[in-house]
């Protein structure tokens, strides 16, 4: 089966999230979607983090009724911070019968020569790019090259970031969140301070 791992800190989940993966696997060759939580993203502060297993939870709530987006685990026992390139060695090896495939911003494909071994990761793996507003310019070495494919999707911009402020703020961010993921923040209180 060909799979696209989304990977992403998913403090919370939004709905902008689920759109990508959704429009992802209905418009692509990609047969299933896999959101895989990241505890620590290298380029990242912990500040602000919610637990592993809350923000697995939100995921898992978020993609119950999406019968070809999975919630995936794999990286929490995996050392920190998480290099996506050992992520993807150690998926394929668990998972010998399925062929992975990554999904990416355009924001990421700019900063992506900053990777850990981006080039074995593009030596093993393709990327499916989708369009993002972000500054900065994509590589050259990235633009024509034969493993990258852009997906056009829809842009929509929600950040994680903003479903925090708003929330610590006093404001309705629901209309950004799915219902689900939604009640179990507020019965939580997360983000609250
Ligand atoms: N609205 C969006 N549309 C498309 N992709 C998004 C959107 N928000 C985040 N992403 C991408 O999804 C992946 C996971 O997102 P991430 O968990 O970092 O969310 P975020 O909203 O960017 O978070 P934060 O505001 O905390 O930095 C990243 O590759 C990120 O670039
Ligand atoms: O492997 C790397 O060098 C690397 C550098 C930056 C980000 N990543 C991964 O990219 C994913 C997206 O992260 P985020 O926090 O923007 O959602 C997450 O899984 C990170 O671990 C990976």
């Amino acid at each position: 089966m060909k799979i696209g791992l989304y990977f992403g800190t998913f403090n919370p989940i939004h709905v902008g999230h689920l759109i990508i993966a959704n429009h992802m696997v209905e418009n692509s060759d990609l047969e299933e979607i896999w959101m895989v939580v990241t505890p620590h993203n290298p380029f990242k502060k912990k500040s602000s983090l919610l637990e592993n297993n809350h923000r697995f939870e939100l995921v898992y709530r978020a993609t119950e009724n999406y019968s070809k987006i999975k919630p995936s685990n794999i990286e929490f026992k995996l050392p920190q911070p998480n290099y996506t390139v050992h992520t993807l060695a150690h998926i394929s090896d668990l998972h010998p019968e399925n062929e992975f495939c990554l999904i990416m911003g355009e924001d990421n494909l700019k900063s992506f020569h900053k990777w850990k071994n981006y080039e074995v990761i593009l030596e093993n793996h393709h990327i499916y790019v989708y369009p993002r507003i972000a500054e900065g310019k994509v590589e050259s070495q990235f633009s024509n090259h034969s493993k990258i494919h852009k997906v056009d999707a829809p842009i929509v911009q929600i950040s994680s970031t903003m479903i925090r402020n708003g929330i610590k703020n006093k404001k309705n961010i629901q209309p950004l969140l799915s219902k689900e993921v939604w009640e179990y923040i507020d019965e939580m209180n997360f983000y609250k301070k």
